[in-house]
């Protein structure tokens, strides 16, 4: 088989003044679960509506398996909007398999496919109720049915986890990695940072439209360098400030999270926090994907400093 990965190349979209891709490149190999990441209106879900074809592009391409997307190629990837997009007068198990039905599949393959998601995502004692009559968190399990019950060879998922209860989280979790087992490459867009840590292969990190930071958690966490957390309770706001070799990142009840310049000597940092009073707590730790995110999505893009 081709090379099966989904490609994001240099896609670039203006609303009137508003740069809202300027460049965004970046690839999801089959079997893998991507993290999209950023803040509030960096791209992401513009960049997934221009992958489903519901919005165009002004320049760039999506290809899979090296073939520019087309209508057919889109027809078989399984998408949750943002916007959710289920009808709410609907019954769940008719609208599941209208979906099914819609993307080819024979009525006793929708059946299955139906009765298989909705007992899979907890939600198949409620085939029969209209979709607004369900909480939000189960709206939204239906919506990850909608996704699925065409038997997607690529998922692509605007927030799935929003709103949901931690057992909905882990069902949720539970159903992307079997489908990235399977060989779909499964991209997914996310403000908690922690589960996207936990569940991606890689992640991708925007910023104004542009792809930032792209790799796994790991070598992600490694190009933060190391972090220094000293807690010092009685350490004014500051106390860090000549230590040579550091920077401070951030000082909060007592505990100071500092970045390590390389060889530096973190026994001056002791030192200096000794000085203080008692230490606590002094230890050399890599960031966590939060802390990294933060740290870049702060760094102005023309001039590298922080904002
Ligand atoms: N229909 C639209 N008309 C005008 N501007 C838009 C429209 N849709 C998006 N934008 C702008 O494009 C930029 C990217 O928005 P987008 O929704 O893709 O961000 P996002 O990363 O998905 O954000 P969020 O995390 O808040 O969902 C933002 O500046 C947004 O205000």
């Amino acid at each position: 088989m081709s090379d099966r990965r989904l490609e994001v190349d240099a896609l670039t979209k203006r609303y009137g003044d508003t740069v809202a891709l300027d460049g965004m490149t970046f690839d999801v190999r089959a079997g893998e679960i991507f993290g999209f990441v950023g803040s509030n209106g960096a791209g992401k879900t513009t960049t997934m509506r221009i992958v489903l074809g519901v919005l165009a592009a002004d320049g760039g391409e999506v290809r899979w398996a090296g073939v520019p997307v087309d209508h057919e190629i889109r027809s078989r990837i399984g998408y949750m909007p943002e916007e959710r997009g289920l009808y709410p007068r609907m019954k769940v198990g008719e609208q599941l398999t209208y979906l099914a039905r819609l993307h080819g599949l024979g009525a006793a393959q929708a059946a299955a496919a139906v009765a298989e998601w909705t007992e899979r995502l907890g939600v198949h004692a409620r085939v029969g109720d209209e979709v607004q009559k369900l909480s939000l968190g189960n709206q939204q399990r239906v919506q990850l049915a909608a996704a699925l019950v065409h038997n997607p060879e690529i998922l692509v998922l605007d927030e799935p986890f929003s709103g949901l209860d931690p057992v909905a989280v882990d069902v949720m979790s539970q159903v992307l990695r079997e489908k990235a087992a399977e060989g779909i490459p499964v991209i997914f867009s996310s403000h908690q940072l922690d589960l996207v840590e936990r569940l991606c292969d890689r992640v991708g990190i925007v910023r104004a439209g542009t792809m930032v930071a792209c790799d796994t958690v790991d070598e992600l966490r490694a190009s933060g360098g190391e972090e220094l957390l000293v807690h010092a309770p009685a350490a004014p706001e500051g106390w860090a400030a000549g230590v040579p070799g550091v920077t401070v990142r951030r000082q909060e009840n007592g505990r100071t999270v500092l970045a390590l310049d390389e060889g530096a000597d973190d026994q001056t940092v002791l030192t200096a926090a000794l000085a203080t009073g008692p230490v606590r707590e002094f230890a050399r730790r890599r960031s966590t994907l939060t802390e990294l995110f933060r740290h870049v999505v702060s760094t102005d893009t023309h001039t590298g400093e922080q904002q």
